[in-house]
């Protein structure tokens, strides 16, 4: 699928990413870390094409991708339902009731909680059966219980479906919990890249984010956690 090689980035005279080399791998789920202007919404606008990089090649970008935000508006107050068939008629009923939102179809989306609405702009993108899903910080305004339902069902999806996922996660012990791949940036715009055993480094870890980190394995998951 979508390989990058030797990708520089500048935003104006600013050099955001720096040779990038990696391979999104097909049908599996990548988190993006690095830390604050690192560079990681930049890079996933070069996924989308939204932006072009200056030196380097991107080959191999699928024909669907879908993107979902932090937040996401909407400029009529639609229902759940009328929002998961704005772009096909068919409901996936499976997907609706993973997400929890069986109930609340005819529900208009403001009347929803915060946590609710990102389940539903969930379904919104499962439901055009993308090959790519994109998502830039997807959980930052849920409260815990959303934000693991989001990425469990999210898990149970991509594993049922077999689409490829990359997202962008702040918290690391999500990121390595729910992700096969680890792509890390750091604050020169150099990515390295491996799946989530290679890369719970807590070294490499703590000088990327310039903080002392430290790896507590419980039920063989890395919990990646302040020293
Ligand atoms: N539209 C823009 N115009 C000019 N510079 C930008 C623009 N967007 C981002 N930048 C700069 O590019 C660098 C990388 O920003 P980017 O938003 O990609 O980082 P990030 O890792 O996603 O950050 P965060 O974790 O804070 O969201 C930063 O120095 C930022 O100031």
């Amino acid at each position: 699928m979508l390989q990058l090689k030797d990708v520089d980035v500048y935003r104006g005279d600013q050099q955001v990413l720096s040779k990038v080399t990696a391979d999104l791998r097909p049908q599996q789920i990548t988190s993006l870390i690095g830390p604050n202007g690192s560079g990681k919404s930049t890079l996933l606008q070069l996924l989308t094409k939204a932006l072009e990089p200056r030196r380097g090649v991107i080959t191999g970008r699928p024909l669907s991708i879908a993107l979902l935000a932090q937040r996401n508006e909407l400029h009529e107050p639609l229902t759940v339902r009328e929002l998961l068939t704005m772009t096909t008629d068919v409901i996936d009923d499976t997907v609706v009731a993973l997400l929890q939102l069986t109930a609340l179809l005819e529900t208009p989306m403001p009347e929803l909680s915060g946590g609710q609405q990102q389940l539903a702009w969930l379904g919104f993108v499962l439901q055009q059966q993308p090959e790519l899903v994109i998502l830039d910080e997807p959980t930052t305004y849920l409260d815990l219980q959303y934000q693991h339902l989001f990425l469990e069902t999210l898990r149970q999806l991509q594993q049922q479906r077999q689409f490829t996922v990359i997202m962008v996660l702040h918290d690391l012990t999500q990121a390595f919990a729910y992700s096969d791949q680890i792509w890390l940036l750091n604050d020169h715009g150099q990515l390295k890249s491996g799946a989530v055993a290679d890369m719970a480094d807590v070294d490499q870890l703590s000088t990327t984010f310039k903080t002392p980190l430290t790896d507590v394995i419980v039920n063989q998951q890395h919990l990646i956690v302040h020293a």
